[in-house]
Protein backbone atom coordinates (compact mmCIF):
# COMPACT_ATOMS: atom_id res chain seq x y z
CA UNK A 1 0.00 0.00 0.00
CA UNK A 2 1.43 3.53 -0.77
CA UNK A 3 1.71 5.83 1.43
CA UNK A 4 -0.74 8.41 0.37
CA UNK A 5 -3.32 5.20 0.12
CA UNK A 6 -2.41 4.50 3.70
CA UNK A 7 -3.38 7.86 5.00
CA UNK A 8 -6.50 8.37 3.36
CA UNK A 9 -7.49 4.49 4.33
CA UNK A 10 -6.78 5.39 7.90
CA UNK A 11 -8.57 8.58 7.54
CA UNK A 12 -12.37 7.37 6.46
CA UNK A 13 -14.91 6.15 8.89
CA UNK A 14 -17.54 3.50 7.60
CA UNK A 15 -20.99 4.20 8.53
CA UNK A 16 -23.23 1.33 8.35
CA UNK A 17 -27.27 2.27 6.74
CA UNK A 18 -26.51 5.84 5.82
CA UNK A 19 -28.34 7.52 3.74
CA UNK A 20 -30.36 4.49 3.36
CA UNK A 21 -30.28 0.48 4.71
CA UNK A 22 -27.37 -1.75 2.93
CA UNK A 23 -25.35 1.47 2.07
CA UNK A 24 -22.12 0.98 3.68
CA UNK A 25 -21.26 4.92 3.64
CA UNK A 26 -17.63 6.55 3.39
CA UNK A 27 -17.51 9.40 5.26
CA UNK A 28 -14.35 12.19 4.82
CA UNK A 29 -15.11 13.93 7.82
CA UNK A 30 -11.95 12.45 10.04
CA UNK A 31 -9.69 13.02 6.25
CA UNK A 32 -10.89 16.27 6.10
CA UNK A 33 -10.77 17.03 9.88
CA UNK A 34 -7.08 16.47 10.15
CA UNK A 35 -5.09 18.95 8.68
CA UNK A 36 -1.81 17.01 7.86
CA UNK A 37 -4.55 14.18 6.03
CA UNK A 38 -6.21 16.91 4.03
CA UNK A 39 -3.05 18.33 3.33
CA UNK A 40 -1.06 15.18 2.10
CA UNK A 41 -4.41 14.55 -0.32
CA UNK A 42 -4.02 18.04 -1.93
CA UNK A 43 -0.32 18.06 -1.81
CA UNK A 44 -0.22 14.43 -3.92
CA UNK A 45 -2.40 16.03 -6.60
CA UNK A 46 -0.89 18.95 -6.99
CA UNK A 47 2.51 17.22 -7.96
CA UNK A 48 0.80 15.02 -10.26
CA UNK A 49 -1.65 17.97 -12.13
CA UNK A 50 0.82 20.51 -11.99
CA UNK A 51 1.34 22.04 -15.46
CA UNK A 52 -0.70 19.52 -17.06
CA UNK A 53 -3.85 21.69 -16.23
CA UNK A 54 -5.72 25.08 -16.72
CA UNK A 55 -9.05 24.67 -14.13
CA UNK A 56 -9.86 21.97 -11.61
CA UNK A 57 -13.56 20.70 -11.54
CA UNK A 58 -15.22 19.65 -8.44
CA UNK A 59 -18.64 17.74 -8.08
CA UNK A 60 -21.00 18.83 -5.61
CA UNK A 61 -20.72 18.93 -2.22
CA UNK A 62 -17.44 16.81 -0.93
CA UNK A 63 -15.79 17.27 -4.44
CA UNK A 64 -15.77 21.13 -3.71
CA UNK A 65 -14.26 20.68 -0.74
CA UNK A 66 -10.97 18.87 -2.64
CA UNK A 67 -11.49 20.38 -5.57
CA UNK A 68 -11.31 23.92 -4.13
CA UNK A 69 -7.85 23.10 -1.82
CA UNK A 70 -6.19 21.37 -5.16
CA UNK A 71 -7.19 24.70 -7.11
CA UNK A 72 -5.75 26.72 -5.30
CA UNK A 73 -2.32 24.66 -4.43
CA UNK A 74 -2.38 24.39 -8.19
CA UNK A 75 -2.86 27.87 -8.89
CA UNK A 76 -5.87 27.70 -11.55
CA UNK A 77 -9.35 28.80 -11.50
CA UNK A 78 -12.08 26.28 -10.26
CA UNK A 79 -15.56 24.50 -11.58
CA UNK A 80 -18.20 23.84 -9.61
CA UNK A 81 -20.11 20.78 -10.90
CA UNK A 82 -23.93 21.18 -9.14
CA UNK A 83 -26.76 20.02 -7.87
CA UNK A 84 -29.61 21.38 -11.06
CA UNK A 85 -31.16 24.45 -9.81
CA UNK A 86 -28.32 26.59 -7.97
CA UNK A 87 -26.12 27.87 -10.98
CA UNK A 88 -27.29 31.08 -12.46
CA UNK A 89 -27.28 31.82 -16.08
CA UNK A 90 -27.16 29.42 -19.04
CA UNK A 91 -25.93 26.29 -18.14
CA UNK A 92 -26.03 22.25 -19.27
CA UNK A 93 -27.46 19.04 -17.16
CA UNK A 94 -27.33 16.15 -17.03
CA UNK A 95 -29.61 13.12 -14.96
CA UNK A 96 -27.90 10.02 -13.69
CA UNK A 97 -28.41 7.36 -11.30
CA UNK A 98 -25.64 6.99 -8.03
CA UNK A 99 -24.91 3.90 -5.39
CA UNK A 100 -28.18 5.64 -3.36
CA UNK A 101 -30.18 7.27 -6.01
CA UNK A 102 -30.62 10.06 -8.96
CA UNK A 103 -29.76 13.24 -9.03
CA UNK A 104 -29.26 16.05 -11.89
CA UNK A 105 -25.76 17.87 -12.49
CA UNK A 106 -24.76 21.40 -14.06
CA UNK A 107 -22.61 23.45 -15.42
CA UNK A 108 -22.50 26.93 -16.28
CA UNK A 109 -22.55 27.37 -20.14
CA UNK A 110 -19.30 29.49 -19.99
CA UNK A 111 -17.27 28.01 -16.81
CA UNK A 112 -14.11 27.25 -19.54
CA UNK A 113 -12.59 28.87 -22.52
CA UNK A 114 -12.89 26.18 -25.26
CA UNK A 115 -10.08 23.51 -25.29
CA UNK A 116 -8.94 24.41 -21.73
CA UNK A 117 -7.67 21.05 -19.90
CA UNK A 118 -9.23 20.13 -16.80
CA UNK A 119 -9.10 17.46 -13.73
CA UNK A 120 -12.47 16.12 -12.49
CA UNK A 121 -12.15 15.86 -8.51
CA UNK A 122 -14.60 13.74 -5.66
CA UNK A 123 -14.58 11.96 -2.67
CA UNK A 124 -16.08 8.75 -3.57
CA UNK A 125 -16.49 6.84 -7.16
CA UNK A 126 -19.02 3.87 -6.13
CA UNK A 127 -21.04 2.86 -9.30
CA UNK A 128 -19.35 5.44 -11.62
CA UNK A 129 -22.80 8.15 -12.98
CA UNK A 130 -21.91 11.01 -10.66
CA UNK A 131 -18.83 11.12 -12.49
CA UNK A 132 -19.38 10.40 -15.75
CA UNK A 133 -22.10 12.70 -15.60
CA UNK A 134 -19.85 15.48 -14.43
CA UNK A 135 -17.11 14.50 -16.92
CA UNK A 136 -19.58 14.57 -20.25
CA UNK A 137 -20.70 18.32 -18.96
CA UNK A 138 -17.13 19.79 -18.73
CA UNK A 139 -16.70 18.32 -21.96
CA UNK A 140 -20.17 19.67 -23.61
CA UNK A 141 -18.83 23.16 -22.18
CA UNK A 142 -15.90 22.86 -24.32
CA UNK A 143 -13.33 20.98 -21.96
CA UNK A 144 -10.84 18.95 -22.08
CA UNK A 145 -11.32 16.24 -18.90
CA UNK A 146 -7.62 15.28 -18.64
CA UNK A 147 -8.23 12.53 -15.63
CA UNK A 148 -10.82 11.76 -12.94
CA UNK A 149 -9.31 11.76 -9.55
CA UNK A 150 -11.15 10.30 -6.79
CA UNK A 151 -9.86 10.05 -2.77
CA UNK A 152 -11.88 6.35 -2.51
CA UNK A 153 -12.81 4.23 -5.01
CA UNK A 154 -15.67 1.31 -4.27
CA UNK A 155 -14.01 -1.59 -6.15
CA UNK A 156 -16.87 -3.82 -6.09
CA UNK A 157 -18.98 -1.37 -7.86
CA UNK A 158 -16.89 -0.90 -11.00
CA UNK A 159 -17.71 2.83 -11.61
CA UNK A 160 -14.49 2.56 -13.73
CA UNK A 161 -16.61 0.84 -16.21
CA UNK A 162 -18.69 4.19 -17.36
CA UNK A 163 -15.43 5.79 -17.26
CA UNK A 164 -13.40 3.82 -20.06
CA UNK A 165 -12.96 7.77 -21.57
CA UNK A 166 -10.87 8.87 -19.32
CA UNK A 167 -7.79 8.31 -17.30
CA UNK A 168 -9.55 7.45 -13.82
CA UNK A 169 -7.07 7.86 -10.71
CA UNK A 170 -8.09 6.44 -7.04
CA UNK A 171 -6.12 7.88 -3.88
CA UNK A 172 -7.40 4.34 -1.93
CA UNK A 173 -9.92 1.03 -2.74
CA UNK A 174 -12.12 -0.81 -0.54
O1 LIG B 1 -20.41 6.75 -8.13
P1 LIG B 1 -21.80 7.13 -7.72
O2 LIG B 1 -22.67 5.94 -7.42
O3 LIG B 1 -22.42 8.06 -8.72
O4 LIG B 1 -21.70 7.91 -6.33
C1 LIG B 1 -20.68 8.81 -6.01
C2 LIG B 1 -21.21 10.14 -5.59
O5 LIG B 1 -22.06 10.03 -4.44
C3 LIG B 1 -21.72 11.02 -3.50
O6 LIG B 1 -22.34 12.24 -3.78
P2 LIG B 1 -23.80 12.70 -3.29
O7 LIG B 1 -24.66 12.78 -4.52
O8 LIG B 1 -24.26 11.84 -2.17
O9 LIG B 1 -23.56 14.20 -2.89
P3 LIG B 1 -22.91 14.98 -1.67
O10 LIG B 1 -21.45 15.11 -1.98
O11 LIG B 1 -23.63 16.25 -1.72
O12 LIG B 1 -23.15 14.21 -0.38
C4 LIG B 1 -20.23 11.16 -3.70
O13 LIG B 1 -19.75 12.39 -3.16
C5 LIG B 1 -20.09 11.08 -5.18
O14 LIG B 1 -20.29 12.34 -5.81
N1 LIG C 1 -20.98 4.22 -0.06
C1 LIG C 1 -20.78 5.53 -0.24
N2 LIG C 1 -20.14 6.27 0.70
C2 LIG C 1 -19.94 7.60 0.52
N3 LIG C 1 -20.32 8.24 -0.58
C3 LIG C 1 -20.94 7.55 -1.53
N4 LIG C 1 -21.43 7.92 -2.72
C4 LIG C 1 -21.98 6.84 -3.30
N5 LIG C 1 -21.85 5.76 -2.53
C5 LIG C 1 -21.20 6.18 -1.42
Amino acid sequence: MSEISAVVSAHLRDVPDFPSPGILFKDIGPLIGDAQAFAAVTEHWRLRHQHRVDAVAGIDARGFIFGGALALALGVGFVPVRKAGKLPGPTVEKSYDLEYGSATLAVQRDALEPGQRVVVIDDVLATGGTARAACELIEEVDGKVTAFEVVLELAALDGRAKLSRWPVEALASS
